[in-house]
């Protein structure tokens, strides 16, 4: 797909903010001729709370080091056909640790519009990502417009990492070395946290720790993935064992007669997600990534390019010539390259076939609710059943716990996101973290004692449980009838 090169952030929904001079930060660095290092280096106040010094407020002035975004002092980069991930961004030069690569532009928009367009990609076909998080409010889409950092692709072991900085007032996502890189290799970062892609794809970044999909825990759109269903590997997932539907669910097999797995979540206002059982299983961890091999770089010749895709070569040489010249238009790029497969190992897992959706159409995973006290109610064991119930218990007891707590600092969170680009005070994260991870716990817990009751205890058919329901009715029946009335004398 085409889009604009730019080399600053184009703001749709606002305009940039004012820089106020009251806001200027200005930092207390003095020159000095013998320390280059002395001009707004790693010591300098500015350049500690990552905030750019201003142009004509720096006592260093010309001297300053630090105006990297302003003055687009991007290492030397080049694009490259990854084959299965697409396009990619590869070091040019040797790379130091903690270098500013690039800047990722594109346009800034609300997160309201990041959601419309999200879908709107999706419904387009349009399944490489570009949205990523800028704050709270704001995300950064450069679809169709933006820079070179574009193409950087995920990996779970990245060697950059994206950092927020402000710069004239205004925050800005730069990309850094995490460590030293060698000319040639691929810059990746981890998209986790700022995916903002709706499509779920699988990762072919083949790092170990391989987390199996782009964005697993990023906090965006996580709960309303799709899975896109045609011939390119990334969007496939017969290799992985996923368990979408309460079929597919081996112990749904179990419980087929009871029903009880087989009730969609269906929200009613009121969420009860403390009675969610989210079947979209991390199940990737048994996608063996050195299974997979990406096709490795040094073997990969740039001029080698495959031809017939016409692609354009763009390096960051060219990109900065194109700075001073913005809204260059790059023609022709086609992103989407169709994966060979050829690459791909086979992976010795539970293959489930998965039905095809014509036209690339999308299908939606649906949360599953347990019904635990129904589950109990099957059970013949007292004691099973009373476990169940006290795990219940306290997963609710938890998910409220966690509601209540969020409405205690929401005040905080909003205030620190309002004025702050990063996370809130590590004593509210932790005490949101304590709360969540109990959440979880409690909910494996039930979910656990459920299987486990039911693995090793008998069952009772749910035919049973009707008729002996009716005869325990029957017999509290006769035995009210039995009991004189207090007091009563005919
Ligand atoms: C920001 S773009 C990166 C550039 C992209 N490869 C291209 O050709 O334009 C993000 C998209 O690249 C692909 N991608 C990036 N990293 C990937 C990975 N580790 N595994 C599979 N696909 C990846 C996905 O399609 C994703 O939506």
């Amino acid at each position: 797909m085409d889009y604009i090169h730019i080399n600053q952030n184009d703001f749709l929904h606002r305009k940039h903010k004012k820089h106020r001079e009251e806001d200027v930060a200005i930092c207390v660095c003095k020159y000095d001729a013998n320390d280059p290092d002395s001009a707004c280096g790693e010591t300098c106040l500015n350049v500690l709370t990552s905030t750019e010094c201003t142009p004509g407020y720096c006592p260093c002035g010309v001297c300053c080091n630090n105006q990297r975004f302003q003055r687009c002092e991007y290492a030397k980069t080049k694009l490259f056909d990854t084959g299965c991930r697409g396009w990619g961004l590869l070091a040019d030069e040797n790379i130091k640790a903690g270098r500013f690569i690039i800047e990722y532009c594109g346009e800034v928009i609300s997160l309201k519009d990041a959601e419309r367009r999200a879908q709107a990609y999706e419904t387009l076909g349009i399944k490489d990502a570009y949205i990523i998080s800028l704050n709270a409010y704001e995300s950064i889409d450069a679809t169709r417009k933006g820079s070179l950092a574009r193409f950087i692709n995920h990996s779970c072991q990245p060697n950059c990492e994206t950092r927020k900085w402000t710069v004239l007032g205004e925050i800005r996502v730069g990309i850094f070395a995490k460590h030293d890189i060698s000319m040639g290799t691929e810059l990746t970062y981890d998209y986790n946290f700022e995916w903002y892609g709706g499509a779920k794809v699988r990762c072919l970044c083949g790092a170990a720790c391989c987390s199996g999909f782009l964005g697993a825990k990023s906090r965006g759109f996580q709960e309303d993935t799709y899975l896109w269903e045609d011939d390119d590997d990334r969007y496939s997932v017969e290799k992985v064992p996923l368990y979408d539907s309460a079929e597919d669910e081996p112990l749904s097999k179990f419980l087929e007669s009871t029903d009880c797995f087989n009730q969609e979540f269906v929200s009613n206002g009121k969420d009860d997600y403390s009675s969610v059982m989210d079947v979209d299983v991390e199940s990737n961890h048994l996608l063996h990534s050195n299974a997979l091999s990406i096709v490795p770089l040094d073997s990969f010749s740039m001029n080698g390019v495959d031809d017939s895709h016409e692609k354009t070569i763009l390096s960051s040489e060219d990109s900065q010539v194109a700075y001073g010249q913005r809204n260059v238009m790059i023609s022709p790029i086609q992103s989407n390259i169709v994966c060979q497969n050829s690459h791909i190992g086979t992976v010795p897992v539970l293959k489930k076939k998965l039905k095809r959706f014509p036209m690339r159409s999308t299908k939606r995973f649906s949360q599953k609710a347990v019904d635990a006290k129904f589950v109990a109610q099957l059970l013949a064991d007292k004691e099973a059943q009373d476990e169940i119930l006290s795990c219940e218990q306290m997963k609710n007891e938890a998910a409220s716990n966690l509601e209540h707590l969020y409405n205690e600092i929401r005040p905080a969170i909003e205030e620190h996101e309002r004025d702050s680009q990063d996370s809130v005070a590590t004593s509210v994260a932790e005490k949101w973290i304590e709360a969540s991870c109990l959440k979880l716990k409690t909910e494996f817990d039930l979910h656990f004692s459920i299987i486990k009751n039911i693995v090793s205890n008998p069952v009772r058919k749910k035919r049973d449980i009707g008729q002996e329901d009716e005869k325990r009715k029957e017999e509290e029946h006769q035995k009210a009838a039995a009991v004189p009335i207090e007091g009563g004398s005919f």
